[in-house]
């Protein structure tokens, strides 16, 4: 659990508060540091571990955020739901390394926050290298994340490659969205497109029409355009995104083996992760760093 002192860096900022989530939601585990931020716009929640978002809610609005029911909140533990930062890599790793990277799973710092003219609240935290991140991945950098909470969610991502080697580099903002029922939306903004179907044996295949949810689905979509939309009945949440990918999951009936998804959860959730995955891996050159940015609204 981090040792910060929040008092130094929250002082003079009106509507951020630090709480831990046993206070703030009724869900299991020992529970973890989380900040709550309020302005006249809108709300956020933030888990310090991660830097995870677990709600975002546009004031007058729902949560654009799926938090499982059965999430459990425990130090070293990634939290079901909200947007989970997949870094420095995504997905499996080929030396049995965590899935999806340490970030969503280490402390980060909360480096600064202040209330904006225009009402906004601005939010940054960040994580920097240190021996047991060095274990993982040998190399020196800053993460740098900066969330903006409005009447729309702005996400900023800043990567810096402080080593003097270059650094392979795929991450992902791995948003679980709140739907009605996942079979009754439709995704649009990636009809036409190559993508990777990563459902038993790896098949490449294009896109045809929005993409609908008939039962697990775990794909790839490459080289997408800047914004998609989740079409819910009456209800749109739009995603744009600077980032090169967009995943998309949802595991079915599978998920009623996930211990911290379990039941009818997963009827109740899309996951349109944006990032920069597969073919649109990244390199990071010696000292060089890198900006992914989305923003969300409904
Ligand atoms: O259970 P997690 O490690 O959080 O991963 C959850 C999911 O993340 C991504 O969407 C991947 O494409 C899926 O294959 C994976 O199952």
């Amino acid at each position: 659990m981090t040792q910060q002192d929040f008092s130094t860096v929250l002082a003079n900022v009106n509507g951020v508060r630090l709480t831990t989530s046993s206070a703030h939601f009724n869900l299991a585990g020992d529970g973890l540091p989380l900040l709550v931020v309020e302005n006249a716009l809108g709300s956020a929640a933030i888990v310090i571990q991660g830097a995870h978002l677990v709600s975002f809610i546009p004031t007058g609005g729902q949560d654009l955020l799926w938090l499982s029911p059965n999430a459990i909140f425990e130090p070293t533990k990634a939290v079901r739901g909200g947007i989970p930062l997949c870094m420095p890599w995504f997905g499996g790793h080929p030396d049995g390394l965590p899935s999806h990277g340490f970030a969503r799973s280490t402390d980060w710092t909360l480096q600064s926050a202040r209330n904006l003219a225009d009402g906004r609240t601005e939010i940054v935290m960040s994580l920097q290298d240190t021996e047991q991140t060095r274990s993982l991945w040998p190399h020196a950098f800053k993460f740098e994340f900066t969330i903006l909470v409005g009447t729309v969610l702005e996400l900023s991502m800043n990567t810096q490659n402080l080593s003097d080697t270059s650094v392979p580099y795929t991450y992902a903002f791995h948003t679980y969205f709140a739907v009605s029922d996942y079979t009754q939306v439709a995704v649009s903004g990636l009809a036409d497109l190559n993508y990777i179907d990563t459902i038993g044996v790896e098949r490449r295949l294009v896109q045809e029409g929005d993409v609908v949810f008939t039962g697990s689905t775990d794909r790839v979509y490459l080289d997408v355009p800047e914004v998609q939309t989740i079409i819910d009945g009456t209800r749109t949440i739009r995603i744009s995104s600077c980032a090169q990918s967009a995943v998309v999951w949802n595991p079915g009936e599978h998920a009623k083996n996930i211990a911290d998804i379990g039941g009818d959860a997963y009827q109740h959730f899309v996951c349109v992760e944006r990032g920069d995955v597969f073919d649109n891996a990244l390199t990071l050159a010696a000292g060089a760093s890198h900006t992914a940015t989305m923003t969300l609204s409904a």
